[in-house]
């Protein structure tokens, strides 16, 4: 499905503008420095990559970017906008979709239900959920949203699920549907947070192949943390390598996977 065609992120604006911008992104807990000094631009339609060892930061700093933790030192841009304060309903209204380690889907909902959360979200007030939970008479108005929904659904191999409720889905198949809800609706910004974990290997080839097709046509914005470094390294226009809070190296998957530090302090051998 072309995403973007359907509800572009940022009109008129070149694929070469900086969509995130860190700058000295710093997160404490008390006395531990989780996220240590950040300073990141990320382009538009680039896929980060980042890794680190347990503990470096990473989902912390998905945190800092997604508005769920207010850093507390350094700015967070988006667009061009400082969106450092921004609550993460704010941030999530405004493009900026993130999935979890843990699954968020909500368990009483159908899939086809919970992809159509942020739809219904978007279109604040028109009760689209409601239309398709029992209103038949307004239906009509929202059949493209539906359709659009049922796209990412089949992209995303959920078509024979679609009805099902979330509850009974396995692990592989709810993260595939945090999946699709997260980009269901063009995010100018997506973060994932090991999107690979809980997913068997024909699941993770699918992520794999849809990940591709959306940033090939240029269609997502990706901050991707992942431990599955083949998975990672193949998708990542860039790696960036947190090592206790701290960018340790920053470059193209093939350099990274070289640089003796990355190997010493997160590869191995
Ligand atoms: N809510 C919290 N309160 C206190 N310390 C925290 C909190 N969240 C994270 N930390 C600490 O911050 C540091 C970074 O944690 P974070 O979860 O961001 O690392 P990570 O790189 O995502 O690790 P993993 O790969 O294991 O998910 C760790 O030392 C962690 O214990």
């Amino acid at each position: 499905m072309d995403v973007a065609q359907a509800t572009p992120a940022t009109p008129g604006r070149p694929d070469t503008e900086t969509v995130l911008r860190l700058a000295d992104v710093t997160v404490r807990f008390g006395g531990i420095t989780a996220v240590d000094a950040v300073t990141l631009d990320v382009p538009r339609g680039q896929v980060v990559g980042l890794i680190g060892p347990n503990g470096a930061g990473k989902t912390t700093l998905l945190d800092a970017i997604s508005g769920l933790r207010t850093p507390t030192e350094g700015r967070v841009a988006l667009d061009g906008a400082d969106v450092t304060s921004r609550s993460a309903a704010w941030l999530s209204r405004h493009g900026v979709r993130r999935t979890f380690q843990r699954h968020q889907a909500f368990g009483w909902l159908s899939v086809r239900q919970n992809v159509l959360v942020p739809l219904e979200w978007r279109t604040r007030g028109r009760g689209l959920l409601g239309d398709v939970l029992g209103l038949p008479h307004r239906r009509r108005e929202t059949a493209a949203l539906l359709e659009r929904a049922d796209e990412v659904i089949e992209l995303c191999g959920l078509s024979a699920v679609r009805d099902v409720s979330a509850a009974t889905l396995p692990i592989g198949r709810l993260r595939l549907l945090e999946f699709a809800r997260a980009i269901v609706d063009a995010p100018r910004l997506l973060l994932l947070d090991e999107p690979t974990s809980g997913l068997g290997p024909r699941e993770t080839e699918l992520l794999r192949e849809v990940l591709l097709g959306l940033v090939e046509r240029h269609e997502l914005t990706v901050v991707l943390v992942e431990h599955d470094i083949d998975f990672v390294m193949g998708l990542a226009d860039r790696i960036v390598c947190l090592v206790q809070g701290s960018v340790l190296a920053d470059g193209p998957p093939a350099e990274i996977r070289r640089n003796p530090e990355v190997i010493a302090a997160y590869l191995g051998s």
